[in-house]
C-alpha cells in the first residue's frame, strides 16, 4: 500500500531529518512558528495525521498502531532511515508509539503537551459522536479555549482565528476517528522501552494535557528530562514560539556518542 500521509519538506537535503507531528485537529501548519528556524539546521518534514488536512481519510475508528504504522510507511516512501522526532499532543502520542515500536527509526525524541493515557475514553467517544453527527463547529470553541491562555487569546485574536479555522476545516470523519484512537490509547507500558534521549515539554497552563501527564511520561522513559514552559496552554509552540524553538534546537543538537 502506498503512504497516505501528506508531507511538506523544508531545509537542506543533506541535513538530519527532524519530523514534526501536530496536535489533534491541526495540520503541519501548526509548526509554522518553528519551521523556518529549525529548517536552518534540519531537513524538517511536517506531516498531517491520517484523517487530517490533506492526508487520506479512511473509515474509522483509528488506533495508535494504525497512525504509527502509517507514519512508518511514509518514512519508507520518502526513503528516510531515521529521524529526530518532535510531536505535540496527538503528535507526541504517535512519537511515543514510534520510538517504542521502531526504536531504530528515532534518534532523539521531543514530546510536547502530550499524554501516554488521556482518559476518560467515554469523553473521546462522545466527542467523536458529536463531530460525526453535527461537525466540528459544535466542539470548536471548547477545544480552542484549551489551546491558548486567555491573555494570549485577548492579545492575538488573529492567531486564535487562524487555528480555529484550521480545526473547523478538518474532515469530521477523520477527526472523529482520531478521537477514538485517543480513547483506546494506553502507551504507558511501552515507555520503558524507549531508548532515544527524550525531552518532555509541558505548558504550565495546559488544561488538556497537564504538567502531571508530562511528569508521568518523564517517570517512565529512562533518562527523560522535563521542561515546563510558562504562560503557555496546549499549543505551547504557538504561544511561546522562541522558547519552544530554543528547547528543540538544544535538544536535537547532535551529541558525541549519538547513534
Ligand atoms: O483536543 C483536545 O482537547 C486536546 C488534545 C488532546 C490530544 C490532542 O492532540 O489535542
Amino acid at each position: 500500500m502506498t503512504a497516505r500521509l501528506h508531507t511538506t519538506v523544508d531545509g537542506p537535503a543533506d541535513a538530519p531529518v527532524l519530523l514534526l507531528g501536530s496536535s489533534l485537529g491541526t495540520t503541519g501548519a501548526m509548526w509554522e512558528p518553528q519551521a523556518a528556524v529549525l529548517a536552518k539546521r534540519f531537513r524538517v518534514i511536517r506531516y498531517d495525521h491520517l484523517g487530517h488536512g490533506r492526508s487520506a481519510v479512511p473509515f474509522g475508528p483509528y488506533t495508535m498502531d494504525l497512525l504509527g504504522c502509517e507514519l512508518l510507511r511514509t518514512l519508507d516512501d520518502l526513503d528516510v532511515p531515521w529521524v529526530h522526532y518532535a510531536g505535540l499532543s496527538l503528535g507526541g502520542m504517535v512519537g511515543m508509539w514510534l520510538a517504542a515500536h521502531a526504536p531504530d527509526r528515532v534518534r532523539r525524541l521531543a514530546l510536547l503537551c502530550t499524554s501516554a493515557s488521556l482518559g476518560p475514553p467515554e469523553q473521546w467517544r462522545d466527542r467523536a459522536a458529536t463531530v460525526r453527527a453535527v461537525g466540528l463547529e459544535a466542539v470548536a470553541d471548547a477545544v480552542v479555549a484549551r489551546w491558548f491562555t486567555p491573555g494570549f487569546a485577548a492579545d492575538r485574536p488573529d492567531v486564535v482565528a487562524t487555528h480555529r479555522d484550521m480545526l473547523t476545516a478538518m474532515p469530521p470523519a477523520g477527526y472523529a476517528a482520531s478521537c477514538e484512537a485517543i480513547a483506546g490509547m494506553d502507551l504507558r507500558p511501552d515507555l520503558a522501552r524507549i531508548d532515544a534521549p527524550t525531552l518532555v515539554v509541558a505548558g504550565a497552563d495546559d488544561r488538556a494535557t497537564s504538567v502531571e501527564h508530562a511528569r508521568e511520561i518523564v517517570g517512565r522513559i529512562p533518562g527523560a528530562r522535563l521542561a515546563v514552559v510558562g504562560a503557555a496552554a496546549h499549543l505551547a509552540n504557538v504561544e511561546q514560539p522562541e522558547q519552544v524553538s530554543r528547547l528543540l534546537l538544544d535538544h536535537f543538537d547532535e551529541r558525541p556518542g549519538d547513534r
